[in-house]
């Protein structure tokens, strides 16, 4: 949502996907819809990209020498994999800082551990056991939100002078809470 109100430009294509698949808030939202909306997708992918909410995944051991690009990496090695880092990559991502869904509409890299330019859930025989309920959530949550309601920073803050600050942790989130005021846009709340 930080990023969408970031860059508002975003939030008007994704409504216009919206609108085309739901109608103007006659249809239900439905799971089956989330495949019917590549832009969302896109935005959920960038978001993970640039914000993965485990940032160094879950720590690892080795459980023997291995060698890894000419590096050994010692047996009880701890290992932290820097997705945030290889999320910014710019001999992978073209302009990678910045937040641009567009760049997964022409792209068939995904998250679910097959593209290693992209593993927010991990890869491998410890993949993320929630990525397929974190899929659907994501999307069916994110898609009500931008459909039933208009968003507005309050103070007539400017979307480029918003604080986009990170804080490191197990888990990464933003420095400072996002603070929006939610305007309904169907009036069909039940
Ligand atoms: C956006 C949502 C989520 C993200 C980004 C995420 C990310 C991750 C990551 C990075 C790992 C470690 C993978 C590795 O080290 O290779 C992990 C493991 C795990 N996640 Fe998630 N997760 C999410 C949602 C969920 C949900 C909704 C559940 C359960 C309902 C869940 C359950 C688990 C479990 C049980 C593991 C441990 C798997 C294992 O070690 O075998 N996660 N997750």
């Amino acid at each position: 949502m930080a990023e969408l109100l970031h860059n508002p430009n975003n939030i008007v294509k994704v409504r216009e996907e919206l609108g085309q698949v739901l109608g103007n808030g006659e249809q239900k939202l439905e799971e089956s819809h989330i495949s019917k909306l590549p832009f969302l997708r896109a935005i959920v992918k960038e978001t993970l990209r640039l914000h993965p909410p485990a940032p160094f995944l879950v720590p690892r051991r080795a459980e023997n020498d291995v060698e890894v690009c000419g590096y050994l990496v010692p047996k009880n090695a701890q290992i932290l994999t820097n997705v945030w880092a290889m999320g910014r990559d710019s001999s992978v991502w073209k302009i990678p800082n910045e937040f641009m869904p567009e760049r997964f509409l022409e792209s068939e890299i995904d998250f679910k551990g097959q593209d290693f330019e992209l593993i927010p859930f991990g890869a491998g025989r410890r993949i993320c056991a929630g990525l397929s309920l974190g899929f659907r959530s994501i999307h069916f949550v994110l898609a009500s939100l931008l459909f039933e309601y208009d968003w507005k920073l309050p103070n007539k803050v400017n979307p480029e002078d918003m604080d986009m600050s990170e804080k490191y942790g197990i888990t990464l989130h933003k420095a400072h809470p996002l603070q929006v005021i939610p305007i309904s846009m169907h009036n069909n709340i039940k």
